[in-house]
């Protein structure tokens, strides 16, 4: 059984409801057990910066599964909640990453983790570092609060003041 940390991401249609249809379906994975999901937070758009604000949270997981077949189930997810690839880093219905898996570094055609943006995403580090401060970055070797402390938390808010650190409290949000 390998801890995984995985970052959802919605900013087009309902989006607080995306993300909670996402977690719902990882945890009705046979194979996966979503045991901590943090608060939501309302995140300026990086990258390409001319959309709507989006909504993001970071999931621990549980999980028998490999990298790989996790990623699969993952772009099941985002197919079945009607994520369409249009602009690259453009609005999207739910995107899942897979931020850590384990301690493991992983290079291949489909996989990069940690994830290679991850280090400089504020939208990525504020959540992770709510429920996973002393998770360690295998490739630099930082805990996630020194990645955090580094990047700082501009353009992330907490959403609605809501805290919750439940997989059953954020389901009822
Ligand atoms: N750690 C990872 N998590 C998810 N996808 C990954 C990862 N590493 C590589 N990929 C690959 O990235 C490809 C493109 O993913 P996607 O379209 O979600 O990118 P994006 O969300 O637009 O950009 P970003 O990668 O910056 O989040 C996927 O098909 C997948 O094979
Ligand atoms: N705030 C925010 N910006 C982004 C996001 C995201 O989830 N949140 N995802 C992106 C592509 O992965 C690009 N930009």
């Amino acid at each position: 059984m390998v801890t995984a940390y995985l970052s959802l991401g919605s900013n087009i249609g309902d989006t607080k409801r995306n993300l909670q249809e996402a977690v719902k379906m990882l945890d009705a994975s046979p194979s996966i057990e979503v045991t901590k999901v943090s608060s939501i937070y309302e995140t300026d758009p990086v990258g390409f910066t001319d959309q709507q604000v989006f909504l993001n949270i970071v999931a621990e997981v549980k999980t028998e599964l490999s990298a790989e077949s996790l990623l699969d189930e993952a772009q099941r997810i985002e197919q079945s909640l009607g994520r369409e690839r249009k602009i690259h880093w453009g609005p999207r219905t739910i995107d899942l990453d897979i931020l850590l898996y384990h301690s493991d570094n992983i290079q291949s055609d489909r996989l990069t983790v940690p994830h290679p943006y991850m280090r400089e995403r504020s939208f990525v580090l504020v959540p992770l570092n709510e429920i996973a401060a002393e998770a360690v970055h295998p490739a630099s070797e930082k805990s996630v609060r020194e990645l955090l402390n580094h990047t700082g938390s501009e353009g992330v808010r907490l959403w609605k003041e809501t805290v919750h650190q439940h997989k059953e409290s954020f389901l009822a949000l």
